[in-house]
Order: structure tokens, then C-alpha cells, then sequence
């Protein structure tokens, strides 16, 4: 199992611990719009530190970022083998293949 499988896992399990001892059920408890804020401030911290930030603190945002996204998809039942399946789907298509494929 890889980091992010593990990481998904943990999610998981911390969903539904106290939000007094877990960040996981503490962004839970607040709802599923306040998760998909997290996720866009990590996003936008993501890119000032590509854009004006070290190599080091993109890879702190990056981090965040990845973190929430799984945050997000736990909260939605959407599993990360999901997105892999489609990434590795796209992987025989070029870019412009890859967007006609989703306007069939
Ligand atoms: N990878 C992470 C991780 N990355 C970032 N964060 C937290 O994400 C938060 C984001 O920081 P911010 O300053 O933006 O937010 P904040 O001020 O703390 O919170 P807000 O009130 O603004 O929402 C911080 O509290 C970080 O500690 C994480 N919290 C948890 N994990 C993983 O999740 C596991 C379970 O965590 P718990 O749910 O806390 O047990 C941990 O063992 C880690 O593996």
C-alpha cells in the first residue's frame, strides 16, 4: 500500500473520532462546504508558493492539498482508486482525445 492509500485509509478511520482529538472529524462536523473550502485555499496556497515561494513550500502546499483532496473525496463515498481508474484511463489518449472523450 502507498502513502495516499494508507493516508485514505486513515481518513476513514478518523472520520467518525471526536473533533476535539481529530482535524479529520473536526472538518467533518463543519460540513461537506467547508471541506470543499479547505480544498480551494489549499489550492490557491499552492500556487502563491509556485509562483513566489521556495521548491520547500510547494512541497508543504502540495501536501495540504493532496491531504484535503482525500478529505473531500472520503466525504463524498468517492474512492481514490476511483480518480486513479480514471487517470489511467486517460493514459492511451492524448490531451485533445482526453477532452473529446468527455463531451461523448
Ligand atoms: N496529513 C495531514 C494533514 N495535513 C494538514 N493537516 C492539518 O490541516 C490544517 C490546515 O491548516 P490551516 O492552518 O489551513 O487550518 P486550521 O487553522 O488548523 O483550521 P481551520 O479552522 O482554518 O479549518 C492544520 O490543522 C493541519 O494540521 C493535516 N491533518 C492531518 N493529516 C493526516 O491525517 C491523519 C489524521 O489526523 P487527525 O484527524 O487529526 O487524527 C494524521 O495522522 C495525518 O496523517
Amino acid at each position: 500500500m502507498n502513502t495516499l492509500e494508507r493516508l485514505e485509509q486513515t481518513i476513514a478511520a478518523r472520520r467518525a473520532a471526536s473533533p476535539e482529538t481529530s482535524y479529520v472529524a473536526k472538518l467533518n462536523a463543519k460540513g461537506l462546504p467547508k471541506i470543499a473550502q479547505k480544498l480551494g485555499e489549499e489550492a490557491t496556497e499552492a500556487v502563491i508558493a509556485a509562483v513566489s515561494g521556495s521548491n520547500e513550500e510547494l512541497v508543504g502546499e502540495s501536501a495540504d492539498l493532496l491531504f484535503h483532496l482525500l478529505v473531500l473525496l472520503d466525504a463524498k463515498g468517492v474512492s481514490l482508486d476511483h480518480v486513479l481508474g480514471e487517470l489511467e484511463r486517460r493514459e492511451g489518449l492524448s490531451g485533445l482525445e482526453e477532452k473529446a472523450s468527455r463531451k461523448e
